[in-house]
């Protein structure tokens, strides 16, 4: 068993894996996105898992990513946007050092762009996306040990933000 040295939570747009990747980088640790593991034992991308197996099968394989992840992953953590959602990952969560990404409705647009394999946005992806924000933002709030605001900062500024934030033994690379 392992803990997580810190799980990056937020909103599509908020910088989960690109800030993921950064941290990971920094403190000389590895990063696990559940999105991306979902992907590699699907074989597929997650917008074709929506599409062909439906989200219902999505957040089931995502519970059990998120699961796994949080028992034996000791680097960093960013979960995908909606894995808040469900109630066993969130009580795997509250036992985590959980950092929220904050990130503002139009910053969050122009990031996500309307192009985008999302599909919880496909339709009016503006209005779904605030929508999102608007429902989503007492969960991620409620789930934070640390709220690092990402709006008109650089990746690695969040970081800087974020390693400020993380407890001594995040601030080693995880070493114990
Ligand atoms: N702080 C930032 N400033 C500007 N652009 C950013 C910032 N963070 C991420 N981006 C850009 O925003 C886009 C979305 O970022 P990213 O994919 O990391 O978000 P995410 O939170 O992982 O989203 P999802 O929930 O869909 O996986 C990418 O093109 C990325 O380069
Ligand atoms: O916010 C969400 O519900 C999602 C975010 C992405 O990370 C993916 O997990 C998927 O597109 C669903
Ligand atoms: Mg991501």
């Amino acid at each position: 068993m392992s803990t997580p040295i810190t799980v990056l939570i937020g909103p599509p747009g908020a910088g989960k894996s690109t800030v993921g990747e950064a941290l990971a980088r920094r403190l000389g640790a590895e990063l696990r996105d559940t999105d991306t593991e979902i992907e590699a034992r699907a074989g597929k991308a997650v917008a074709d898992i929506f599409v062909e197996d439906g989200e219902e099968a999505f957040r089931a394989l995502e519970r059990r990513v998120v699961a796994e992840t949080l028992a034996e992953w000791d680097g960093v953590v960013a979960v995908g946007g909606g894995a808040v959602l469900d109630a066993d990952s969130r009580r795997g969560l509250a036992e985590q050092h959980v950092v929220y990404l904050q990130v503002e409705f139009e910053d969050a647009a122009k990031r996500v762009g309307l192009n985008q394999a999302r599909p919880l946005l496909a339709g009016n992806p503006r209005a779904r996306l605030k929508r999102l924000l608007e429902e989503r933002l007492p969960v991620y709030e409620g789930l934070a040990t640390a709220t690092v605001s990402t709006s008109g900062r650089h990746p690695e500024e969040v970081v800087d933000a974020i390693v400020e934030l993380l407890p001594e033994r995040g601030r080693n690379g995880g070493a114990r």
